[in-house]
Order: structure tokens, then sequence, then C-alpha cells
């Protein structure tokens, strides 16, 4: 029925197009003529060359059959040589003939059009050039330039001066070769060197035919001879694909015994670039990440303070320095340790004395009396060293009456920190000889950072972030802060959108609330995976090199590659983090310092305790660098350091550095909350990206509870209970303890199953839990379903 309907449909009259396609046959036809058109215009304009004066008396009467012409086209040829190379463009008119021969090609053989329009297009502004540079010889021949090129160049002279005219074609056939030719002055320099090489190396191999003969002479034949593979390519080498370098070939063969059979010995050849990047590098030039923000200005140093600008600065103190060796000298020679040579060295908090003692003295019996050298020189925070590593000496860390502040400022600008060739450079303060110490987070990988309270660890995580945001462009680096204190790395807010990453459809970059950095760690480990992905896909080891790969062009963001900036994760309080979510912390956070290292995820964990029970074995395993502010007892020194020393520091900024060997005593750079605030000020007016760096989404348990309890193992006294809650109206372990006598361990599992059971909900912290069901009734009712 459809079917008839349909076929009974009258056809709806159709304006026919006009097709502008031509049909094979037709494209021959076409192809044809003006391949022959265009031999002709050639024929033509090469006769017309020699026979234009001859034939010029002609023109007037071409109309006239008795008329001789010299052209080999006859008056036809005479006639439209005139027209177009007299009159036109002169002996760029050649173009035109060829131009209308290629024409006919392309129609004839119906090639792709598209390499036939850029003939057309580059051509006829080629032969305009042409006959315009040629108008300048115009009065010396005027066939060269023709009428057209003669009066262009004319009128440009008049307004461009014969300079300025020479100057504009110049400028055009630079155009030409850069655009069309793809002509960089690299290229000519390369083509020039390799001409030089290919000159110098056909000269060598040149001459040494006969030193191949030499070798073939009978006293020089050892058993085998090796010789180059015979200059007629083998048809294996022609099997070679195309773009790759043919590999280096030598035939062995024996010469002694010619029967044997040869050896043919193949070095591989690295395989040659893939050309397409090559291609794209040289188009586009190398990958630039920062080129969002084109136009971002990292902060000056002149946001930073200058604590010594009022003459402060290390001042050394003569009277302090005798009277502390003198009391070393008498303090151990009341143990009857005598003291051969004695060394100061002032830095800006302590001062290091290094003692030579007398030969025979026994190392250890001066570092059992370190707290009797403490008492004597009535200070705090000395530290004895013995020996120092590699110099053979006794170091004793004396605090100086005095000390200095070491400004931000002086340790980013000097030639250390701004001659860093660190992927991640970070300003940590001064040594004890006063040197900036710089050291790559990269590198660590990963670092940790614990300190009684009030001992500069707020500042010290200041000073690292602070160095980052003075060497790495927004796109390179990216932080995500967690700071459960709330007040310490709030000012950072401000660069949310230059540095910070977040998760999707958060609100607050820096993460406050406990709960949330657990989903933000997980995530962190999905970006972890992803970015292992991506390496695997690239056949790279490490972000180095993935991203060195991607500037050059080599990986194509259409299969996901992108470039990936660091992620550097800092958690302030990280003890306040395992108080509260313990092992849902610990695992991601383990996860990431064991992997996270070769992707460019770094971690730097702060914390005010230091126990064992916050900095666990597998954390620590995974924390080489560690920091170490003053801490109150020599165990908290012990478990962060894996030796005593923090506890014997002055604070204020005074730290004990490792990298797994050697402890170095720095002291940390100062940098104030005003001086933060002007430089996040400072970055966060200027233009940034449209969002935070988004970190992949991950949807954690919304309770941790476990709702998902068996009805099967509910609590005998389940029922009993779930009718006390409901006749109470109130959600509370305790209550069932009481009116069940109950334990606590069983009173709250029940309430977790009332919960699963959707009787009671959620916990709310010191209040009891909501009741859901209302009376006896409903209770039973839901029971029994
Ligand atoms: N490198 C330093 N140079 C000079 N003074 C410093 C330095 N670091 C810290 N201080 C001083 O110590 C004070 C406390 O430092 P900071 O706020 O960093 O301590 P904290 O360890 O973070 O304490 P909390 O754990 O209670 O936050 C600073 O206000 C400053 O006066």
């Amino acid at each position: 029925m459809a079917k008839k309907k349909a076929a009974n449909k009258s056809p709806k009259p159709r304006i026919k197009k006009p097709s502008l396609t031509l049909s094979p046959k037709n494209k021959v036809i076409l192809g044809s003529f003006l391949f022959l058109f265009g031999l002709a215009l050639l024929i033509a304009f090469v006769s017309f060359l020699f026979n234009w004066q001859a034939d010029q008396s002609t023109l007037s009467r071409l109309g006239e059959r008795e008329v001789m012409t010299q052209n080999l086209l006859s008056k036809f040829g005479a006639g439209i040589s005139h027209f177009i190379i007299y009159k036109g463009f002169g002996i760029a008119a050649f173009a035109l003939a060829f131009l209308t021969l290629i024409t006919g090609i392309y129609f004839f053989f119906n090639l792709n059009k598209k390499g036939l329009k850029k003939f057309w297009f580059w051509g006829i502004p080629v032969m305009i050039w042409l006959s315009v540079f040629f108008g300048f010889f115009a009065h010396k021949n005027s066939l060269l330039g023709g009428t057209v090129g003669y009066e262009i160049n004319d009128y440009l002279q008049d307004f461009l001066g014969f300079t300025g005219t020479i100057l504009l074609l110049t400028f055009l056939l630079v155009v030409y070769l850069t655009v069309r030719l793809k002509v960089t002055p690299e290229k000519v320099v390369t083509y020039f060197r390799r001409t030089k090489n290919d000159i110098s190396e056909d000269f060598r191999s040149a001459t040494p035919s006969s030193e191949k003969t030499t070798q073939t002479t009978p006293d020089k034949q050892k058993s085998s001879v090796i010789d180059t593979a015979s200059e007629e390519p083998s048809e294996e080498e022609k099997k070679v694909e195309p773009g790759r370098p043919a590999p280096d070939k030598v035939v062995i063969r024996s010469e002694e015994n010619p029967d044997d059979v040869e050896m043919e010995v193949e070095t591989a050849v690295e395989e040659e670039l893939d050309n397409l990047s090559k291609k794209a590098v040289e188009d586009y030039g190398e990958f630039d990440p920062t080129l969002e923000l084109k136009k971002f200005q990292f902060p000056t140093i002149e946001l930073l303070k200058d604590y010594n600008a009022n003459g402060g600065g290390i001042t050394i103190n003569q009277e302090e320095l005798e009277e502390n060796k003198n009391r070393i000298v008498d303090t151990l020679k009341n143990y009857k340790i005598d003291i051969a040579q004695i060394k100061a060295t002032v830095g800006p908090t302590v001062t290091l004395y290094e003692i030579i003692p007398e030969a025979g003295i026994r190392i250890s019996k001066i570092k059992s009396l370190e707290d009797d050298i403490a008492l004597s020189l009535s200070a705090l925070g000395i530290r004895i060293i013995a020996p120092i590593p590699g110099k053979g000496t006794i170091g004793i860390e004396v605090p100086n009456k005095k000390s200095t502040i070491v400004s931000m400022r002086s340790v980013i600008a000097s030639p250390k920190f701004q001659n860093a060739e660190m992927e991640l450079p970070m300003a940590l303060g001064k040594t004890i000889s006063n040197e900036t110490f710089v050291v790559d987070l990269a590198k660590m990988p990963h670092l940790l950072m614990a300190g009684a309270t009030g001992q500069g660890k707020s500042v010290g995580l200041n000073a690292i972030l602070t160095s980052l945001l003075y060497s790495k462009h927004p796109a390179e680096v990216k932080f995500i802060l967690v700071d459960p204190k709330k007040v310490e790395l709030t000012l950072f807010n401000k660069i949310e959108r230059h540095y910070l990453a977040k998760l999707p459809d958060t609100e607050e970059a820096i993460i406050t609330d406990n709960t949330k950095v657990i989903n933000t760690l997980n995530s962190l480990c999905i970006e972890m995976d992803n970015r292992y992905e991506l390496l695997k896909d690239a056949m790279v080891r490490n972000i180095k090199e993935y991203n060195t790969k991607f500037k050059a062009r080599k990986l194509n963001p259409e299969n996901g590659h992108k470039f990936l900036p660091y992620i550097v994760l800092v958690v302030d309080e990280f003890a306040d983090l395992i108080m509260t979510a313990g092992k849902e912390v610990e695992a991601p956070i383990a996860r990431l310092a064991q992997l996270a290292r070769a992707i460019g995820i770094h971690l730097i964990i702060a914390t005010q305790r230091p126990s064992v029970n916050v900095i666990t074995g597998i954390i620590k395993a995974n924390f080489p660098a560690r920091i170490a502010f003053r801490v109150t007892s020599k165990i908290d020194s012990r478990t962060i350091l894996d030796s005593q020393g923090a506890d014997q520091l002055i604070g204020k900024g005074d730290m004990l550095f490792t990298q797994g060997n050697t402890l170095l005593r720095l002291q940390c750079a100062f940098v104030d909350t005003p001086e933060v605030e002007k430089i996040t000020d400072f970055i966060g007016s200027q233009k940034a990206y449209p969002d935070a760096y988004h970190l992949p989404e991950y949807s954690g348990e919304e309770s941790g509870t476990g709702l998902d309890i068996d009805v099967g193992d509910r609590d005998q006294l389940f029922r009993e209970a779930a009718e006390v809650i409901v006749l109470a109206q109130q959600g509370s372990a305790s209550l069932l303890q009481r009116k069940l006598k109950l334990g606590y361990n069983r009173a709250g599992r029940i309430i977790d199953q009332l919960e699963a059971a959707g009787i009671v909900g959620p916990f709310e912290g010191s209040k009891a839990r909501q009741v859901l069901v209302q009376d006896m009734e409903g209770l039973s009712q839901l029971l029994d379903e």
C-alpha cells in the first residue's frame, strides 16, 4: 500500500543545475587543446623574439591574406606575440605559455587541481614582478619588460623613486622565496654547508683510489678485507623506506679463501625524525606552552623587602668570637683535650668553630661533652658534628648573639638561583658559610618538613612557593594547597587561575576541609595514572622527555597529548590530616610518593608533630629529602631526620636539611606575609587562564560508614534497638547502651545498621542522629518490607 502510494506520487519537476564538472572525454579534449595552444604560444613567442622587428610593419595589415610574416606561426603568431609580449608583459609572458601548457597537462591526465591552482596563484604575480623588473631596462630593449612592465615600473618610480621601487621588488621577492619556496636563512646556510661537505667528500673519495689498490697488495692481505658495498644499490637497499636513511653496510669478504661465504655487517642508523613533526616545527616553530599567557610578567625583585638595607648583614663580632673560642678551648682543656688548631666561620645565625684536636684524642670523647660545652658557653642550640664529613675536623656550632635575617630578596637575587638550571628550583636559604642554597624539588623528589609550632615552617613553605613563583611560568607549574589551619596559605587564592589546580566543580582552590583532601588525593592518583599512559604512549621515561617531545611537535594533541605542567602538592599540618582521615589519606599519599616522581607530581608535606604514627615507615621511605626546624625532643628529631640535632636548633628558621646522607644546617630565607601578598597581588592582577587547572574528576563514597550492611548480619537486638530509638525519637548510641545494657562498640554497630536500614540519619558530629521513622507503626511496616 505504502509502496503504491510512493509509486503514485508524481515526480516533482526538478530544475537541472548546470554542472561545472567536465566528463572525462571533455577533459581530454580541453586538456589537449590547452596543451597544444600553450605549445603554439611558446613557438610563436620564441619565433617572435627573432622576427619581431621584421614583422612589425605587417601588424596593421594582418587581416590581408597576401601579407607575409616571418613568425613560425605566421600572422596569428606575430599578432598574438605582439599583443602579449610587446604590448603586454615582455619576456615574462613566457610564463603565460607555460601555464597554459601545464593546465592542458592537468586536464588531459585528470590530475588533482589543487596543484594547478597554486601554479596560477603564484605564476601570474611572478610574471608581473618579472615584467616590472625588466621595465628598468626598457630603454635598452623595450621587449624585455613589455608595455605593461614599463608603465607599472614608470608609475612606481614616479612615486617611490628608483631606489624605492627596487626595495619594493626586493621585498616581494623575499615574500615569494619564504612563502612559496620556503627558503629560510638557516636552510641557505645548511645548503651551503652541505655543498661544501659534498665537495670535500668528493675530493677525498677521488684521491684514495690508490689506497684501495694498496689494500689488495699481497703483503697487506690478512684474513679479511672490509670495503664499502658497491655503489650500485642492491635490491634490498632499494626497498628501504623513503624518508628513512639507508643503513651503513660493509661487506666482509675473506681474501685468502675467495670461496668463503660473504658476511654483510649492517650498522643500524637512527631513524630520522618524523617528517611531519619536522615540517610542523619548520612552519610554526616549537610549541610554546606559555603562549596563552604570553604577556605574563614574573614578579619583580622590588616586591620583596630588603631586611639588611640599613647596614644589617652579617656583622663579625670579634669580641664574641674570641670569647667563645677561649671558652671552647678551656672547657676541652678541663677534660684533658688539647686542640691543635681552631677556625671560625660566621654564618647568619650560627658560627661554626672547626677544631683539630691533638693526635690521639678520641672523637667520641668530644661528642660526649656536648652538654658540658653548652653549659660553659651558656648558650642554647649548640651542635657538635664529630667529625665533619669530608673534612676531618670537629665542628662546634654556636649560635650568634645577634642573628641576621636571611631575606628572600637576597636569595632570589643571588646568581645561584638566577642561573639555576633546574626544573623546580627552590631557594631555601643560606648555609653556615653564607652561601645561597638552592635545590631542585624535581630531583628530591618529595619533601618532608617538620618542626614545633612557631619555628618557621609556614615561612619555609612560603619561601619554597615564592621561589617557584619567581622561576616558573603559570603554564609550567601548578600547586595544590592543603591548609587545614585555613589562614596560612589563603593569600595564594589570588593566583588561583594562574597557578593553582583543583577538582572540577569545587569553589575554593585551596583545600581547608580534610574530607575534600581525600577526593583531591585520589584525583591526583588518577592524574598520575593518566600521565603514565601518556608517557607510555609517547615512549618516554619522564615528564621532561615528554614535554621536550611535545614541544618538538612529535606528539599529536588529537591523541590526547598535551603539555604537562609540574604539580606540587603542599600539605600544611599533615598530622591533623592523618588524625582525621587516617588510612584514607595515607594510602594515596604513599602511592603518589612511590610513583609520581617520573610524571612531575611532587609532594611537600609539613607537620608539627613528627611522631611515628604520623610519619609512618612507608612515608619516610619515600621522602628522602627532609627539613627539620626546631623540635622539642630528641625522639622527634630522630623521627624526622633519623638522627638527633633538630632539638638543638635555635628556632626562627634555623633548620637542618638532608637529602639522604649528610645533614646541612641552613638558615631559612625569611618572607613575610605582606611580601607574599604583594607577589600574589602582582600576579593576580595579570591576565589569567579562564579557570584553575582542572584535575580529573573523582567521585568518592559520600559516607564512610559502610551502608551496604547485609540484613543477615544484623544484630540480634536490632529490632529492639530500633524500637528504643523510634520511641525516644533520638538516634544516639549512648541511649542504646543505657537501655539495652550494651557496650559502646556493639551500640555503635547497631546504629550503623539502623542507618543502613534507613531508620536513623547520617552522623552529625556531636549532635544525635535524626530519626527518620516517626512511630512504631511506620517502623513495623519498614521492617516487614
Ligand atoms: N627564616 C626566618 N627568619 C627569621 N625569622 C623567622 C624565620 N622563620 C620564622 N621566623 C619567625 O618565627 C615566627 C613563626 O614562624 P612560622 O609562622 O613560620 O612558624 P610555624 O612553624 O609555621 O608555626 P605554626 O606551626 O604555629 O604555624 C615568624 O613570625 C617569624 O617571626
